[in-house]
């Protein structure tokens, strides 16, 4: 996937600013950013639902404009809004998709979908009646109908129970392996930190980073520094300005270097302040995410 200079405005409002990044074949690759950074109107525009007002995409070598049907073709996009007709079963849904491709008799690789996205017990049932992590699942099927080298995934996994997110991740990894590229966004940064090898951050409309995740995590050396304090223990002003509160009732520090760890836990011990439990956890995306979100405002 090639895009090139995408710029796309609604009104006074320019939801894509000059994007441009390449995802190679067969890579996992993350679009991350907040709210209204611009992630569903790019994808709209890689699947050629909407023209971009400049620039290029192109799926597999083909233009998502001049050479629509064939950059559809190689793409398969599971949408984040569940939209569909509730008068069809889950079976009839994935036969119209396909019939959308002229592809007949594809009902082998229907029921393997369904297998594997665990529902063939629900394949007669009407669309209306399943629920809506089951609608998301035939989202995924219906991308998937026409064997598409490329699949992009617009937060598949948002309202999605655990166990089903972790069968979700399972089969899309197989995906991957068998050489299909995936292309992800998602407000779960583990998600994007354990699945994509490679990520691309949007904020209004443009690209603040495009960086291999690992090279992303080690841009920040910063660790955090968790403490429980026992009971009645307060920090010392300087500390307690730095430090934040987690939900689960520790206390936490960024921290540069082994030096300053050593000199908070000298501080506390000059300090009397008791705690009952320490750790030392590396960053997280999440954490990279936040700060990069901060920079670039
Ligand atoms: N059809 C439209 N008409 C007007 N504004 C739009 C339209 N589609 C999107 N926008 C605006 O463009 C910006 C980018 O929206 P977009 O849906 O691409 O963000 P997003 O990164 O997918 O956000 P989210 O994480 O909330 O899904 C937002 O400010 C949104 O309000």
């Amino acid at each position: 996937m090639l895009i090139e200079g995408v710029c796309k405005r609604f009104g006074s409002l320019q939801a894509l600013d000059h994007v441009s990044l390449q995802v190679a074949p067969g890579e996992f690759f993350g679009l991350l950013g907040p709210n209204g950074a611009g992630k569903t109107t790019l994808i709209s525009a890689m699947a050629g639902l909407s023209r971009p007002d400049a620039g290029s995409i192109r799926v597999m070598g083909h233009d998502t404009v001049a050479d629509y049907r064939a950059a559809r073709r190689n793409l398969g996009v599971v949408p984040q809004e569940l939209v569909f007709d509730p008068f069809f079963t889950v079976r009839e849904t994935l036969r119209i998709q396909s019939g959308y491709y002229g592809l007949r008799g594809n009902d082998d690789w229907i029921d393997e979908i369904l297998a594997r996205l665990d529902l063939t017990a629900k394949a007669d049932s009407n669309m209306r009646a399943l629920s809506g992590g089951m609608k998301r699942r035939v989202l995924v099927a219906q991308a998937l109908v026409h064997r598409p080298p490329v699949i992009v995934l617009d937060e598949p996994t948002a309202g999605v129970d655990v166990e089903l997110r972790q069968g979700l991740w399972a089969f899309v990894r197989d995906l991957n392996r068998q050489g299909h590229t995936i292309v992800l966004t998602t407000h779960y940064l583990e998600e994007a930190e354990s699945l994509c090898g490679r990520i691309a951050m949007l904020k209004q409309g443009r690209v603040i980073a495009l960086e291999r995740t690992a090279d992303l995590l080690a841009r920040r050396m910063q660790q955090t520094l968790r403490l429980r304090l026992g009971q009645g223990a307060a920090l010392p002003p300087e500390l307690r300005a730095r430090a934040r509160a987690t939900p689960d009732g520790r206390i936490a520090l960024t921290v540069d270097s082994a030096d300053e760890v050593a000199a908070c836990l000298a501080r506390l011990h000059a300090e009397g302040v008791l705690f009952d439990d320490i750790e030392l956890a590396k960053p997280a995306l999440e954490d990279v995410f936040i700060a990069m979100m901060q920079e670039a405002a």
